[in-house]
């Protein structure tokens, strides 16, 4: 049955674009939006508290926005990385048409708007960002960031938004426990009842020479 909720792949209510003015990469910008996805009236709160939180997607290789609703993350993304390739991720289809038509009238040819399913599994990314969807409940939020923080290159960066009132210490516990080798976690920053989690994969360390003996 189709649901409501703004992380329902089909959401029921009837497409109504929406046109607003947004605050990304530096200056206003007029995005479309539509109801049934998050936020579809402003940019969240979270989300600037994210954007202004976090450095610079870097260059070039693949960035993710999981979760991207209608875009906000993977537009500014792509419009600080123009040579990078950004996969803007998730499980709503009208999200995904969005942040395709959002992308198109910003002229961004470098955003890949799919289902979690459709991005290659060989696909290793050098920077996450994301305002995770907490309120699909905690075992839910856990499988989708034991599946994605794996994904990131050696020393690359995950960086997630999370409400402190909705859980943000217990989660950086959660990350700190079950990111224990290879990984280090730490909140980096804090604003308007936010926390910004950064999760970092090191580089694997040299392997020490072999003695041959013989
Ligand atoms: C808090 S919203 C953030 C949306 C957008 N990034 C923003 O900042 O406005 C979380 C998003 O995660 C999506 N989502 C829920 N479950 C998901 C899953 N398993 N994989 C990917 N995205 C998911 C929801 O549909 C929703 O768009």
């Amino acid at each position: 049955m189709a649901s409501d909720h703004y992380f329902s792949a089909s959401p029921a209510s009837a497409e109504k674009l929406r046109r607003i003015r947004v605050p990304l990469h530096g200056r206003e910008r007029e995005v479309t939006t539509a109801g049934g996805v998050f936020s579809p009236d402003r940019l969240d709160a979270g989300t600037a508290v994210l954007l202004a939180n976090t450095p610079p997607a870097p260059p070039g290789g693949n960035l993710l926005d999981l979760g991207c609703g209608w875009g906000p993350v993977a537009l500014t993304l792509a419009l600080q990385s123009p040579h990078a390739t950004i996969w803007a991720v998730d499980v709503n289809e009208r999200a995904l048409d969005l942040v395709r038509r959002n992308a198109a009238e910003l002229g961004l040819d470098n955003v890949n708007a799919r289902l979690p399913e459709d991005v290659p599994d060989d696909v290793r990314f050098r920077s996450i960002r994301s305002n995770p969807p907490i309120r699909v409940g905690k075992n839910e939020l856990h499988g989708l960031l034991e599946r994605w923080i794996p994904r990131l290159d050696e020393r690359s960066d995950a960086w997630l938004v999370v409400q402190r009132n909705l859980g943000s210490d217990s989660l950086q516990r959660w990350l700190a426990a079950t990111f224990e080798k290879g990984f280090s976690v730490h909140r980096a920053a804090t604003g308007r009842g936010y926390r910004v989690l950064k999760v970092r994969r090191h580089g694997t360390p040299p392997t020490a020479p072999v003695d041959i003996v013989g």
